[in-house]
């Protein structure tokens, strides 16, 4: 068994209704009057017409038609007010809920692992599948509304000639047997053009995150062809979208016409040989034109139940791994007040020791990745993690931070172990410099403090990733805006910006991945001896030699394993596999980093 079996769409829709039942109640009474007020003109008007006859029951006069007529016309302008504000309520709700638990499984999925689909798509999701989705609520009472009004005028109309009646039913169950038909086609064409529109997004977030590299490689043309052609097979996907919609709403409402028409026909013969009232004629040609338009509200029921269907498959897919009924988990959503932080940062707590024990994480694509790595980090003490390409270096540290979910093994900080690194290594006990920082469009402070207090701390960052000289070059210091993921940054800028967002945390371990293979020798010896001078507790990814003399402990990986520990001199004498790695730095002084 594979656990609970997944609720069908409309069980996501009763969670959704039940998120917020009262506004849907308000909303599906409020538009059951709305749709069901097309029932009282034809009763009306054939209640006139036997007033003028002469044939309506006793105390009905003309002025009680219009009265109830302009009565019942009030109470349809209210149901509208009412219905639009209860419903614009309801839909807000339920749409920002399928967002708020999206993006909750989004944040709590481990750092470093990617989501399944492309930016562009999950972005698309986010913004038009949970749209979709909640306007599926709509879908609901619509078709209570039309059931009812349906069952209502089709009493209505038996109880005045069951055999015209029956005439009326026929482009019904053509409808219904078309709707079937209609189904499976589109559903797979709303596929395609929800896939096309995330292409495009996708293809535009690659170019505006690769601005530079474009630019640099002087491939703007192709880019901009590329962006073209993407918007081509969108625009194709789209319009086969908008066309089968038309021609499912068309094919209905000819359906419906025609089958109007032979009733008219047949009303007409019974009205000459006296069996039909002029009220009763009445009565038929108003219900026809409201079962006509019924028919073809089906054909829209129809279209916006699969495009539903079709969201709720790609919400899903977003979330591997997670049961889909979570999409429509009930959690408050704070449209009024702002939200309270649910998680506290954790109290500073000096760092005494910290114990990795047997830790592994193995990437199921590759099969690459660590395996039962040991280590020990001590208050004060630099390590430096080293070894060829692709030995697992990044995967160590990540796997440390909690970025990727350890598989197997222990980590203990001062003597307690961790159960979630990923919750617990964050700062103010560890803060971390990745391989590629992500900067954000906005200032250097900005980017800096994200969202800490402005209270002194980027100057002193700033000072620490020896930033000063780049801040007088740039012109306007910290509040200089660094552009779309920083591309106004040279790389070593951008690093040093990302290692000044890793000082002003304030942490007791510093985590870094070859933080300075973008800086010039002299810039790198000046960071390294400022780190060195606030005595932090460093974990470093370098292959610099000087950095690898200067630290206590060197972890060097081959294949995922760590092969060799200790000083840099102690490994050096006792394994081949340093002596290979190690290449000691050209005696030339200017080339030379002292640390
Ligand atoms: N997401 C992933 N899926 C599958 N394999 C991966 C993934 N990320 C990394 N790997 C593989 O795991 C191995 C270790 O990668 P890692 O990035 O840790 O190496 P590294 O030592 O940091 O390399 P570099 O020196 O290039 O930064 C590599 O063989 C890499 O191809």
């Amino acid at each position: 068994m594979n656990g609970p079996a997944e609720p069908s769409p409309l069980g996501f829709l009763w969670r959704l209704i039940t998120y917020s039942p009262w506004r849907y109640l308000l909303a599906a009474s409020a538009w059951a009057i709305f749709h069901l007020w097309p029932l009282l003109p034809g009763v009306l008007g054939k209640l006139l017409f036997d007033v003028l006859e002469g044939r309506a029951p006793a105390g009905i006069t003309v002025w009680t038609v219009v009265a109830v007529a302009v009565g019942a016309g009030l109470a349809r302008c209210v149901a509208i007010v009412g219905a639009t504000v209860a419903w614009a309520g309801w839909y807000l709700r339920a749409r920002g809920l399928i967002q708020r638990n999206l993006l909750a499984l989004v944040f709590r999925k481990p750092g470093a692992q990617p989501l399944p689909a492309a930016a562009g798509e999950n972005i698309s999701t986010l913004r038009d599948d949970s749209d979709a989705i909640a306007m599926m609520g709509g879908w609901g009472f619509d078709m209570m509304s039309g059931l009812i009004f349906a069952g209502g005028g089709l009493a209505i109309l038996l109880s005045v000639d069951v055999q015209v009646t029956l005439v009326v039913m026929a482009p019904l169950a053509v409808v219904l047997v078309l709707a079937q038909l209609a189904r499976a086609r589109a559903y797979r064409i709303r596929v395609r053009s929800r896939a096309a529109t995330a292409q495009v997004t996708g293809t535009i977030q690659e170019i505006v995150s690769a601005t530079r590299a474009i630019k640099a490689a002087g491939r703007e043309r192709e880019v901009v062809a590329r962006l073209r052609r993407d918007n081509e097979a969108r625009k194709t996907a789209m319009i086969r979208d908008k066309v089968q919609s038309l021609a499912i709403d068309s094919v209905f409402n000819s359906t419906a016409s025609i089958g109007s028409g032979l009733i008219l026909l047949l009303a007409a013969g019974r009205m000459r040989s006296g069996e039909f009232t002029t009220g009763d004629f009445v009565l038929f040609s108003t219900y026809l034109m409201q079962v006509a338009d019924y028919t073809s509200f089906m054909g829209y029921l129809v279209r916006t139940y699969q495009q539903a269907r079709v969201s709720f498959v790609r919400a899903a897919a977003m979330l591997p791994g997670t049961p889909s009924r979570t999409l429509v988990e009930h959690h408050p959503l704070h449209l009024r007040e702002d939200a309270s932080l649910t998680t506290a940062p954790p109290e500073p707590e000096p760092l005494r020791e910290l114990e990795v024990r047997s830790l592994t994480h193995v990437f199921p694509g590759s099969g690459r990745g660590v395996r039962e790595a040991s280590f020990t980090l001590r208050p004060g003490t630099v390590t430096v993690v080293t070894g060829s390409v692709g030995s697992g270096k990044t995967t160590l540290l990540r796997t440390v931070l909690g970025l990727y979910a350890p598989q197997d093994g222990e980590i203990h900080w001062n003597g307690e172990r961790v159960d979630a690194p990923g919750d617990f290594m964050v700062p103010p006990r560890v803060a971390y410099t990745p391989q590629s920082p992500a900067l954000l469009s906005g200032t250097i402070r900005e980017n800096v403090l994200l969202g800490l207090p402005d209270d002194g701390r980027v100057e002193r960052a700033a000072a620490l990733a020896v930033l000063g000289p780049d801040l007088e070059r740039l012109g306007g210091g910290l509040d200089t805006e660094i552009g779309v993921r920083g591309v106004r940054l040279s790389g070593g800028q951008a690093q040093r910006t990302a290692a000044a967002r890793m000082f002003a945390r304030d942490s007791a371990l510093l985590v870094m991945d070859d933080l300075s293979s973008a800086l010039d020798v002299e810039t790198e010896q000046e960071l390294w001896r400022r780190i060195f001078a606030t005595s932090a507790t460093c974990l470093a990814v370098s292959h610099r030699p000087a950095l690898l003399e200067r630290a206590d402990q060197v972890l060097l990986l081959k294949d995922g394993r760590i092969v060799a520990a200790g000083p840099l001199a102690e490994l050096l004498r006792t394994s081949p596999d340093m002596r290979t790695h190690y290449r000691p730095a050209p005696p030339t002084r200017s080339r030379q980093c002292h640390v």
